[in-house]
């Protein structure tokens, strides 16, 4: 996937768009925090318009393996980022300086309760967006290419 700037659509949202920013700037997600906690960048490709999208999330990995968390807040809908990764889920993450290519994989079943409280470990608040919402906050699995 290649990652020139030239397609590169920023979020819509200021906050998020400037906390990319600051990532890029810095060269490390280190950069950032979410109330103290860490962030890792995810770079993707829009589903519609084919245009390099960069969605910074909570970092939630355990042993190695990195997991996504389409929370959006506990918002009765997915985030779009989530269609995204369901038609290419080609993606690249940054942790801290660096960038690594990965596949993601939507999770249910026992490896989604495997893996839904090492998210709220990382990331508390998680547990109170599922209270939000009906919607069954989805994960996905990053496996690394
Ligand atoms: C606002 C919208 O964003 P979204 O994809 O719904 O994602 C919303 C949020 O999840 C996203 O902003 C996250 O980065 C917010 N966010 C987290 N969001 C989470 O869901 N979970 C997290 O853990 C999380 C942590 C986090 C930490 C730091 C930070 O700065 C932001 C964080 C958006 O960008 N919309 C664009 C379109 C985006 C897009 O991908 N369009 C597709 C079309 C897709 C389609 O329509 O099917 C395309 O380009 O083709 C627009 O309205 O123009």
């Amino acid at each position: 996937m290649t990652s020139n700037n030239d397609d590169y659509a920023p979020s819509p949202t200021g906050w998020v768009r400037d906390q990319v920013e600051k990532v890029t700037e810095a060269g490390t997600t280190a950069a950032v925090d979410i109330k103290g906690m860490r962030v890792v960048l995810l770079t993707m490709r829009g589903a519609k318009s084919g245009k390099i999208r960069k969605v910074p999330l909570m970092r939630v990995e355990h042993d190695g393996v990195y997991a996504a968390v389409a929370s959006l807040g506990g918002a009765p809908k997915n985030p779009v980022w989530y269609y995204n990764l369901k038609a290419d889920p080609k993606l690249t993450l940054q942790d801290g300086e660096t960038t690594k290519e990965y596949v993601a994989r939507e999770i249910e079943g026992a490896e989604y309760d495997e893996w839904w409280p090492r998210a709220v470990d990382a990331y508390p608040p998680y547990a109170e967006y599922q209270t939000k919402t009906t919607r069954k906050i989805p994960l996905f699995v990053l496996d690394p290419v």
